[in-house]
This record gives C-alpha cells, structure tokens and sequence, in this order.
C-alpha cells in the first residue's frame, strides 16, 4: 500500500504542543515530508531550539504515525527550530525578543543569570546577543574577559556609523562597561545614560538575534523606563535571593513591569544563592538564606517560578576569571542552568503565541 502524505499529516494532527495548545500540523510545524515505501522522514520546526519537550514531542510524532498509519513504518525525524518574535516587535526587526533580566536589589546574581543564559542559549544553537546595560557596575567585560575590550565602528552604505558588537563564546556582546576606562567611575546623568543605552541597541550592528538579553542595573529606574518604553520587549526575567530585604525589593521589581505605561510580561522569577551544599555532604542542602521565598514571590503574582540556583564556588570563580560557569562542564550546574533557559525560552515562545492569537 501507497502512504500518502495526507495520512501522515492526519496522524501527525494528534500530536499537540502543550504549550501552545495546538497540533503540530495547525501550528505549521511539520517540513519536508518524504515518503519512499515505508519510510517517512520530515523535519519538526520549534519555536526554539532550547525547548524542553524536544524528544517528547519527537517520540509522540513517531507513535502517532505508527499507530495511525502504518505499525512498521521506518520514522525519521529531523529537529530544528524557527524562533518566534512577538508580533508587536516592529523597530528592531533583526531582533527576535528582547529578554530584559532584572534584579530589585544589587548584588543578587542577575548578571551570571544573565550571562549564563547567553552561554545556555547559544551552547543551544541560538543566535545571542547580550547588552550590560548596568550603569552603577557594568559586569560583563570581567565575565567575559574583556575588560580592554573596545568595539570597533563601521560605516553603513547609508553613511551611518554603527557599533560593532565584541563576539565570545558565540555570543555577541556590548557593555557600557566597553565605553568607559577600567576603574573609572562615570557618572551618568539620567538622560546620558539612557541615550548611551539606546545607542546600544539602535546604533549597534546586531546582526541577525533570536534572542537578545539585557542586564540592567538593580532597582527601578531610568533606564528601566528607557528601555521598556523604547523597544518591544518579548518578557523580563526577576532574579532575587531568598533573604526577606531582597525579596521586598524583588517584588517592586516585579509591580514595575505590570504597570500600565510599561505592561511587560514576566517570564518568571530566578532564586540565587537559595542553599548551600558541603562537598562532604552532596545531598544535604542547607537554606541559609532561608526556604521558600523566591517560589513564594512568583506565586503571588502568578507568574512561573524558573528555578533556585545554590551557592556554588565555581560560580563566582567562573565570574571572576572571565569564562562563564555554564562554558564548563558541571553536570549539576548544567542541568539547573539548562533547565532555567528552557523555562524562558519556552515562556517566550507560549506569550509570542498568544500575542499572534490576539
Ligand atoms: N550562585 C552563586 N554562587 C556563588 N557566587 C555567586 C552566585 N551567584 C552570583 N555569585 C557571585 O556574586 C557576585 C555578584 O553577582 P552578580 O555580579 O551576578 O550580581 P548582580 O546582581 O549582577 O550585581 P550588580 O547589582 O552589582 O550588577 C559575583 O561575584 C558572582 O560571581
């Protein structure tokens, strides 16, 4: 008997996204499909490449043809991904989503959240770039080992100057940090710094991104409004640590994105520095910051908890010595990091789809 490729289609129609509650033939999602005797081959296109139910979906295509189709049917499925934008995402057309990864309070993490999840994505086979955007303590020229690092400039057909951004580890990078002698203090003016943060993005040659991330600084302030109100921003990611004063902070964080002129969506809260586990004891956790507030903060606003990151020595010596720690293998720390930026990439892919459904 001949397959047709409307019977693998019609099998294929069982096999919903459950996140974007629909089936893989509706949402577009099946290419190239072949059929020589009894092998079937086709390609699944996701939303992303980090995505986390890849070999779910994948074993659910190869059951669905087998059972509706044909018991001894040779499957063959090839996986790639076409990152989605949110349809809102008009002024910076080369950027799929701007992830903005934010923090109340200093201190607590957000730019080895925010680095390390550049490296998660791209080790993923994203297209990333990452903008340090804190004014007070720009980072990322010390996480990346490029504290001389100076981007160079090109000249576009249209006469134009453009930054170019400084790539490492496969991430294209900018910090204002770039911009300023090492171990000077500049002192920004609010409307210096919020122009020097637009030119980031908009006088910047990003090339093509899927995802874009940008470290700002801690707290509410200008260049939050800045950039929330001058770019279409896919969702902000919280990060706090579990202490009571830290999550006060985090939880005004989080009201600022809900408010009315800002209104971004929130991709969930990152609990750093939640326990500490000794050598000696692998599987004792000790929650000396305490227990529980993170996962608590994010339930309040109804928003997804992503993950509790512990206190690890290799995470601040990674930090330090320029090579973030998700570039190394720890097989602990890579599924937590793994696991957080399949959370976000996946959050992004649900708001992108529903923001095409509006
Ligand atoms: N889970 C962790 N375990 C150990 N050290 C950590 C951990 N998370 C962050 N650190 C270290 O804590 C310090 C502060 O982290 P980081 O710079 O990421 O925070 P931040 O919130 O971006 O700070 P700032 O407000 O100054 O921008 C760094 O030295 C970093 O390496």
């Amino acid at each position: 008997m001949q397959i047709s490729p409307q019977q693998v289609l019609d099998a294929l129609k069982n096999v919903e996204d459950p996140d974007l509650k629909k089936d893989l033939v509706t949402l577009n999602m099946i290419k190239d499909l072949k059929i020589v005797d009894h092998h079937i081959s086709f390609t699944l296109e996701l939303t992303t490449p980090a995505c986390p139910m890849k070999d779910m979906l994948k074993n659910a295509c190869t059951n669905a043809v087998k059972h509706f189709v044909l018991a001894d049917a040779e499957v063959e499925i090839n996986v790639t991904s076409r990152v989605t934008q949110p349809t809102n995402s008009s002024s910076l057309d080369n950027i799929k989503n701007i992830i903005l990864v934010s923090s109340g309070k200093g201190g607590v993490g957000k730019s080895t959240v925010a680095s390390n999840l550049a490296v998660v994505l791209a080790k993923d086979g994203a297209k990333v770039g990452l903008i340090d955007a804190d004014i007070y303590g720009p980072s990322v020229p010390t996480m990346f080992d490029l504290v001389d690092a100076k981007p160079s400039a090109e000249e576009t057909p249209d006469g134009k100057t453009k930054i170019l951004p400084i790539e490492k580890f496969g991430i294209k990078l900018l910090s204002l940090g770039f911009f300023a002698d090492p171990g000077q203090p500049v002192p920004w003016r609010g409307p210096m710094a919020s122009n020097a943060v637009k030119q980031l993005f908009n006088d910047t040659n990003w090339g093509e991104l899927d995802y874009l991330i940008v470290d700002l600084p801690p707290g509410t302030g200008d260049i939050h409004i800045t950039i929330t109100q001058s770019f279409p921003i896919s969702g902000a990611v919280v990060v706090t640590t579990p202490q009571q004063v830290a999550l006060a902070d985090t939880h005004k964080g989080l009201a600022m994105f809900r408010m009315p002129g800002i209104n971004i969506p929130v991709l969930g809260v990152i609990e750093n520095m939640s326990y500490f586990t000794p050598a000696e004891l692998p599987d004792n956790k000790y929650y000396i910051f305490g227990n529980g507030g993170g996962r608590k903060l994010a339930e309040s606003f109804d928003v997804p908890f992503l993950g509790e990151i512990p206190i690890i020595q290799s995470i601040a010596e990674a930090g330090d010595n320029g090579k973030p720690v998700a570039l190394n293998q720890n097989p602990q720390l890579d599924v937590i990091f793994g696991d957080i930026a399949s959370k976000i990439a996946q959050q992004i892919s649900i708001s992108n789809a529903q923001m095409a459904n509006c």
